[in-house]
């Protein structure tokens, strides 16, 4: 891991990368790349040896990414590593770095390829120090740069594309709440659609929180319906193309949530080969 994340920064600093987001090709940002990943094998860290799944999961805001990656990393004994969390830990801090990410995040834009790279790599380097072997990221890669950036630096095994009818989505977003002082996450929304084209109806009941956290839940400042449907286009125009990325690789599962957590849930689980043994989760593949 920590041999990924300094190959991360070099291939940042060899795509010019420096701390002044200059641009640079997409044909020299994959040679930085390959000369990163040549560099990780020359210190003899082979990606094979002893390390757990790498696994990315793209979909839209407010798919769940965030909930089915947390609970197969549980399973699977690795972290959880969603850049939407490194970034709101960023703008916890107080200083003109966090005013400037407020500004981006809040308008439902992505934040540079550069301050995501420099966040990962930071959060990859503290992993490794712990111990850490293997990820499921969440949120990231998010345009063809990072992709192209990671896939220069090491071996993705999997990537989980989530996918959820455009209606929910937004109802999803705008019943999401965090509880201020646990830090758990909860959806208050309760969604009942019809079926499409005949199907059957999709009911996804609210996640509530426990009484102890009802009067301390906040929402994210980028829940707003404006600021979320930006999101969406800008997922539209730039993180689409990730999914394109992935499925010309033969990398990318797509999994068509059929409602809500108890129903998607198992699903999941056989979609990916897994089991998971009630307490002591552990994967069968
Ligand atoms: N890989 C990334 N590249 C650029 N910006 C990112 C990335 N990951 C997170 N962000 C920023 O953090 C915000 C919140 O991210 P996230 O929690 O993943 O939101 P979402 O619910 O839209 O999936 C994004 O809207 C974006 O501004």
């Amino acid at each position: 891991m920590a041999a990924i994340s300094r190959a991360i920064r070099a291939c940042a600093a060899a795509a010019g990368w420096s701390g002044r987001g200059m641009a640079s090709s997409a044909k020299e940002v994959a040679a930085a790349g390959a000369r990163a990943a040549a560099a990780v094998a020359r210190r003899g860290r082979d990606p094979e040896d002893g390390r757990r799944v790498q696994w990315v999961f793209l979909g839209c805001p407010g798919v769940g990414k965030g909930t089915y990656a947390s609970r197969l990393s549980q399973m699977l004994r690795v972290p959880h590593i969603a850049t939407g969390d490194l970034v709101r830990d960023a703008l916890a801090s107080p200083g003109p770095f966090s005013k400037q990410l407020a500004e981006i995040v809040n308008n439902g834009k992505l934040v540079s390829d550069e301050i995501i790279i420099n966040l990962l790599s930071k959060r990859l380097e503290e992993g490794a120090e712990k111990g850490e072997l293997g990820f499921i990221l969440d949120g990231f890669p998010r345009t063809i740069r990072q992709a192209e950036i990671l896939e220069g630096v090491t071996e993705i095994d999997l990537v989980i594309n989530l996918k959820l009818r455009e209606e929910a989505l937004l109802a999803k977003c705008l019943g999401r709440r965090m509880c201020s002082q646990c830090g758990g996450n909860f959806n208050v929304a309760s969604i009942d659609m019809e079926g499409e084209n005949g199907g059957p109806r999709m009911y996804m009941p609210p996640l509530l929180p426990p009484p102890q956290c009802e009067s301390k839940l906040i929402t994210r400042a980028d829940d707003t319906e404006e600021v979320v449907k930006e999101r969406m286009r800008v997922y539209h125009d730039l993180s689409e193309p990730v999914e394109k990325f992935y499925r010309a690789r033969g990398k990318l599962l797509e999994f068509n949530l059929p409602g809500g957590i108890p129903e998607s849930w198992p699903k999941l689980l056989q979609a990916l080969n897994l089991e998971d043994s009630g307490n002591e989760r552990s994967a069968a593949a």
